[in-house]
């Protein structure tokens, strides 16, 4: 029904969701492929021909999905895993990614998920240890900032940890940046990327829109709204739900742009760039061991962390906002695996 081609005009309007390289193609998990997220991502990731053969796992219903998303002809295969499966579901696997976890409620902030998400990404973790030890792992389950030193630590614990392959997955916090800037600057989102740092939750989300062509004329108040909008994105969704969860379908958009990054990365293709989540020496001076920033993205996973570049004075403010919150997050995760 669709060539490559229309697939990536279907998906992305404003800029390729998915390009691809040639040749070494990749068996990729989704565990949380169930939920509001897993569907549409891996419906997308089945879509992507850097896949060639998708797990999908959920403690409930991820066998449906499979049956479903496995009725598109594309060339990969799809199977779906039950809940006592995850090993099975973890064999022979390259790229995990992970959704698995409850979303927020009006009036919640992502921090209030660690109770439930900490336990549930730590054990799904412990199984990429014992079943995929040299899988990279994609973290999409909130809170990013503190369930990516989880999964790290609990790889780390089992002696197969290893820096370059741990992701947390900021790419919305990027899409967003790039579509609010395209509407104030009335230009596509493909003309106004901004590189986004730091970690996944309001302050800690710091987009450097004076690196950007289009960003670093904006000033005043315009300047002021945008970097609250880039900040607090995720809250208009999950307002607008009205308690039904938050981003699900821009979210699978971008954790499939994100995986495909990666993938190609693996590929061997060269100058993939995007911020990502990754134990990071930026700020390790100050206790702060992970953080987001453009990563080159290679064969090994991280191939280089760029460092942030110069800020403005605004930026300079959103980042020391940032830090001390961030240090935080990320110690609270350390803490529930110690
Ligand atoms: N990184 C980001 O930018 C970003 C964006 C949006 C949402 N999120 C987060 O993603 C997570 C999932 O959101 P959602 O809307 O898909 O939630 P959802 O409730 O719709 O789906 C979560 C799925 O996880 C499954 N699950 C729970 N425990 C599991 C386990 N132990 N193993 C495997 N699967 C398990 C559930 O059965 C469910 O199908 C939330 O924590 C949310 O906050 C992150
Ligand atoms: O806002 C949320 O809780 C989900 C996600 O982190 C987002 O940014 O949309």
């Amino acid at each position: 029904m669709f060539s490559r081609s229309a697939i990536r005009t279907l998906a992305a309007p404003s800029s390729r969701l998915f390009s691809s390289s040639s040749a070494r193609h990749t068996k990729v998990a989704v565990l949380g492929a169930g939920g509001g997220i897993g569907q549409p991502l891996s419906l997308l990731l089945k879509s992507d021909p850097l896949v060639t053969s998708l797990s999908l796992y959920d403690i409930r219903g991820a066998p449906g999905v499979a049956a479903d998303v496995g009725h598109v002809d594309t060339a990969s295969e799809v199977k779906g895993y039950a809940a006592d499966s995850l090993d099975a579901a973890l064999e022979g696997v390259e790229v995990v990614v992970i959704p698995a976890g409850v979303p927020r409620k009006p009036g919640m902030t992502r921090d209030d998920l660690f109770n439930t998400n900490a336990s549930i990404v730590r054990d799904l973790a412990a199984a990429v240890a014992r079943v995929a030890p040299t899988a990279a792992v994609l973290i999409i389950s909130n809170p990013v900032n503190s369930t990516v030193p989880i999964v790290a630590a609990t790889l780390e614990k089992a002696g197969v940890f290893d820096p370059k392959r741990v992701f947390g997955v900021t790419t919305l916090d990027v899409v967003r940046a790039a579509r609010f800037l395209g509407g104030v600057a009335n230009a596509k989102p493909s003309e106004t990327p901004v590189t986004v740092i730091g970690g996944h939750s309001g302050a800690t989300i710091v987009p450097l829109l004076s690196q950007s062509d289009k960003g670093k004329s904006v000033s005043g108040e315009v300047y002021e709204k945008l970097v609250h909008r880039i900040q607090f994105g995720g809250d208009e969704v999950v307002q607008a739900k009205e308690g039904a969860g938050s981003a699900t379908l821009s979210m699978a958009y971008a954790g499939a742009k994100f995986t495909n990054a990666v993938l190609r990365g693996l590929n061997g293709e060269k100058g993939v760039v995007t911020p990502t989540f990754v134990k990071s020496p930026l700020f390790a001076d100050q206790g702060i061991d992970f953080f987001s920033s453009n990563v080159e993205l290679g064969p090994n996973g991280v191939e280089k962390i760029h460092p942030i570049g110069e800020l403005s004075a605004e930026e300079k403010k959103l980042l020391d906002a940032c830090l001390p919150e961030l240090k935080k997050n990320i110690e609270k995760g350390k803490a529930f695996v110690a």
